[in-house]
């Protein structure tokens, strides 16, 4: 396939390092200065740039009728934007506020373990996601999908940065060094504690979910997770 990346970042360098590796081609690594892009030179775009820039490169590949893979996080008070304008333009996206096969093995044990919990009100969850410090964003967009799993499956209803009201889910966010990005969840009462963690070792994950997820959408009209590439069972 011809891959456009969009953000030539870290993670933009190891999709690349991935995508050559799985033969595929590199057609143009887009960045803030970007002028011209040729989008009839690509089959797909992957887009890790940066919270103020995901939104409008997804619509230039909507508009350009080029399926994107957004893997940018910090960005989703505009998605619902993004899933109306995508099916007006008869376009493909996926977003994922993480791609590795791990994580997302991740989420599911969350979902699992949260709907065990829901009736046991002696214990009260909370979580902790730390990142190297370059990040813009926080809590990150992990922190939040898994946050979200749990108010899908207990009573609490929200989740807030650092202290939380009662029903709430307190997310602490930590910059550490070059930390690719761990997340856990921690179900503590009186008497013991329950914790589940995922730990990043590096971006192959992330990147090599990104790949995948770019080979699946080709040939693809519709908004479509991770869920729909991954088939976790
Ligand atoms: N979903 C997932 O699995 C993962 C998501 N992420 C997310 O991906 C994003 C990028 O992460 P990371 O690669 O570490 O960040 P980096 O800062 O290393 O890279 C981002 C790149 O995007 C460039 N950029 C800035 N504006 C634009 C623009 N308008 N169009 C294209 N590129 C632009 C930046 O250029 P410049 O430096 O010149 O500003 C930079 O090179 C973050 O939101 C992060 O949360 C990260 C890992 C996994
Ligand atoms: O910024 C990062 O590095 C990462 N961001 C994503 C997020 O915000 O969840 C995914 C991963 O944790 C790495």
């Amino acid at each position: 396939m011809k891959i456009a990346l969009f953000g030539y970042g870290k993670m933009g360098k190891m999709i690349e390092k991935i995508a050559l590796s799985r033969n595929h081609t590199i057609v143009a690594k887009v960045d803030v200065d970007t002028v011209d892009i040729d989008f009839s030179e690509m089959d797909v775009a992957i887009d890790f740039s940066m919270p103020s820039a995901a939104y409008g490169n997804l619509i230039k590949c909507f508009e350009h009728g080029v399926p994107v893979i957004s893997g940018t996080t910090g960005w989703l008070d505009k998605y619902d934007e993004a899933v109306a304008l995508c099916k007006e333009n008869k376009g493909a996206f996926i977003y994922a506020s993480n791609f590795s096969l791990g994580v997302n093995v991740f989420f599911e044990l969350n979902e699992y373990l949260a709907k065990m919990m829901k009736n046991l009100d002696q214990y009260k969850v909370s979580m902790e996601e730390i990142h190297h410090t370059q990040k813009l964003d926080e809590p990150s967009g992990t922190a939040i999908t898994l946050a979200e799993g749990i108010i899908k499956n207990t009573k609490y209803n929200a989740w807030k940065l650092e202290k939380a009201p009662a029903g709430e889910i307190p997310i602490v966010s930590k910059r550490i060094g070059t930390t690719p990005g761990t997340h856990s969840i921690d179900y503590s009462s009186e008497v013991d504690s329950i914790e589940i963690k995922h730990t990043a070792h590096n971006r192959e994950g992330f990147a090599l979910g990104a790949v995948i997820a770019a080979e699946w959408i080709v040939g693809k009209t519709g908004v479509f997770t991770m869920k729909d590439v991954l088939n976790l069972g």
